[in-house]
């Protein structure tokens, strides 16, 4: 790392570049620095397989990793939803800046919710959670796996193809683009992926503590951040689930206390398993128990077998 200046890794796509951008700026505002991007291509990037055969596996953060590891960038940039829950020697999770709208977002054409959009009506999504709570709302839907960037996938919804497309409203909003969504899904239908919204800024474990980038990733911590999605990621670590796993979770605090909601359902939409609980302990340790306890609470009635499933 050059005096005043530190190296900062992020995939190509506009949504990466932007949130990277975002995220180094505050860093490097607090550190007193000039961050560098670096983009990496990653196996997430260059793949064209279905998202849902390769989730989990890190497609989209391995390569960044991998640099991070060689000390060619001094701070990598992740969407925390595409982190696989497992440690790696070497690495850590230095800030959880605060997060970003944790919802599914609708975004159908001619101004239609859910609940409006005709019988049969084709809405894509390549994401088994996704799918599964659609199902489970609207049977009749005709669902349609899909992939690639946000703006690829807005383009879908168009006459002769499809009618709806189901996005995260993070990746929406931080690209300006909240004026396609139609309709912001409430939890209470459909709870998002761990850590949906909520980036992660990861470093080498051998960066100095008391490094002027070090401070700079310790001003842009949120806790109350860190607390719900460190509940939410406890969950689909117990359940041994990644990113494509028919789970999803919502972490926050509602006065005073962390309250967790989670679903396990059956991507066909015939089985859905919902749990919530909440702890008046604030500490990471804490949170990740009350994710475990929910955990195994679901196991016990049979969810490993919905949690293993994919589309
Ligand atoms: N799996 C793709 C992915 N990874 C991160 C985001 C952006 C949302 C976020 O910040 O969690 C998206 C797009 C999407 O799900 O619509």
């Amino acid at each position: 790392m050059s005096e005043g200046t530190f190296k900062v890794g992020t995939r190509g796509s506009q949504l990466a570049m932007t949130q990277t951008g975002y995220a180094a700026d505050a860093v490097g505002a607090a550190a007193g620095m000039t961050p560098e991007l670096i983009t990496v291509r990653t196996e997430g990037d260059v793949l064209t397989g279905p998202l849902s055969q390769m989730g989990g596996t890190g497609v989209f953060a391995t390569a960044l990793r991998a640099r991070l590891l060689d000390r060619d960038v001094d701070l990598a940039v992740h969407s925390l939803k595409d982190l696989p829950t497992a440690a790696v020697p070497g690495l850590v999770i230095a800030a959880l800046p605060e997060r970003e709208d944790p919802r599914d977002a609708l975004c159908a054409r001619d101004g239609l919710t859910l609940d409006e959009l005709p019988q049969g009506a084709a809405v894509g999504t390549g994401s088994p959670r996704r799918v599964a709570q659609l199902r489970a709302l609207r049977p009749d839907l005709k669902i349609v796996d899909i992939r690639g960037n946000v703006g690829t996938r807005l383009n879908r919804v168009a006459p002769g193809d499809l009618d709806a497309v189901v996005l995260a409203a993070s990746g929406l909003k931080r690209l300006g683009l909240e004026g396609r969504v139609t309709e912001y899904m409430d939890p209470e239908r459909m709870l998002p992926a761990p850590g949906q919204g909520a980036l992660a800024l990861e470093v080498s474990s051998e960066l100095a503590e008391d490094s002027p980038l070090a401070r700079g990733l310790a001003a842009v911590d949120d806790l109350p951040t860190r607390l719900a999605v460190s509940a939410e990621r406890a969950v689909l670590a117990r359940l041994e689930a990644g990113c494509a796993a028919p789970v999803g979770t919502y972490g926050r605090m509602v006065d005073g206390d962390l309250h967790l909601d989670v679903v396990v359902a059956n991507p066909d939409g015939t089985e859905v398993m919902r749990r919530s609980e909440a702890t008046d302990e604030l500490s990471v340790e804490a949170a990740k128990a009350l994710g475990v306890r929910i955990a195994d609470e679901l196991l016990a009635d049979g969810a490993d077998r919905l949690a293993r499933l994919t589309l």
